[in-house]
């Protein structure tokens, strides 16, 4: 099987999850973290998902899954303990070209979840296509121990870094040059670096950054 590896743009788009045990309950903090608009249906929800639902971050539908719930969903998830349960919400979702995942059942899967490294805007998935779940989360667990906990902080230095870059500098081979230089962290990781002290000079003498902003 040959998976299409995407990351996907959910915000404000209507998600609904079947199921609010501790297996929903992942699959719902992912949903909000990408800032989806979560509905929840299930009789009995755990205490995290009952939070969300009084803060107001999603909507808690307290019954059982009932044929037509996923009307106007973008992306379905079925994650109540009963197969049954779960294919019947695939069931619906193929008929209405909605993606869906029924947890841990891959041939009523459209996508799978990954398991990832997270550091700010940085995000690393890994996928096994389900050939070894535990192969994923070991991998995760390596990487996680191999990357700096502020590296979310310096990427989002780095990204305005290369806003600067850009909104000056014309597109072409130096322009590149410099990027790649800049993401190196051991060459850039400080604020004196020269290849940041070159951008930032650049910006300047552009009129990009007045004297001020690059003290
Ligand atoms: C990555 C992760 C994300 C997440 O779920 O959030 C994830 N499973 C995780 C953990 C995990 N799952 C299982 C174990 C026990 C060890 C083992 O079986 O290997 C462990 C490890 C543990 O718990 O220790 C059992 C299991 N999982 C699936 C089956 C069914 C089957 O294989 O047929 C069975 C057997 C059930 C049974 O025995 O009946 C199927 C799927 N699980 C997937 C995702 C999708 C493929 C991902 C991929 O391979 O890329 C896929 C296809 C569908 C889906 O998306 O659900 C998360 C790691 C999070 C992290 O920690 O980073
Ligand atoms: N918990 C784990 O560690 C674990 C690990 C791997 C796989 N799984 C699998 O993941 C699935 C979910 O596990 P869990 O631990 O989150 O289950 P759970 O029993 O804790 O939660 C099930 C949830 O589904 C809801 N539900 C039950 N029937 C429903 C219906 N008809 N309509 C809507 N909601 C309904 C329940 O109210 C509850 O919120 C199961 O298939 C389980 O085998 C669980």
């Amino acid at each position: 099987m040959s998976l299409f590896p995407i990351f996907l743009k959910l915000t404000a788009r209507p998600c609904v999850v079947v199921g609010a045990g501790l297996i929903a309950e992942s699959k719902i903090e992912s949903l909000l973290l990408a800032e989806a608009r979560v509905t929840v249906i299930a009789p009995e929800a755990l205490p995290r998902v009952q939070e969300w639902a009084e803060a107001g971050e999603l909507q808690w539908h307290r019954r059982e899954y009932a044929p037509g719930d996923l009307a106007g969903a973008f992306l379905a998830v079925a994650a109540t303990a009963t197969p049954t349960v779960n294919r019947a919400v695939f069931t619906e979702a193929n008929a209405a070209d909605i993606l869906c995942n029924a947890v841990d059942d891959p041939p009523f899967c459209d996508f799978y979840f990954p398991s990832v490294v997270r550091r700010g805007e940085l995000q690393i998935a890994i996928s096994t296509a389900g050939e070894s779940p535990a192969l994923a989360q070991r991998l995760r667990k390596e990487i996680n121990a191999q990357l700096p906990l502020d590296t979310g902080d310096w990427l989002a230095e780095l990204g305005r870094l290369r806003r600067e870059v850009t909104a000056v500098e014309p597109i072409g081979e130096p322009r590149k040059l410099l990027l790649h230089e800049l993401a190196q962290r051991e060459v850039c990781g400080y604020d004196g670096c020269p290849s940041r002290m070159r951008a930032r000079q650049h910006a300047q003498e552009q009129g990009f950054l007045s004297a001020e902003e690059i003290l």
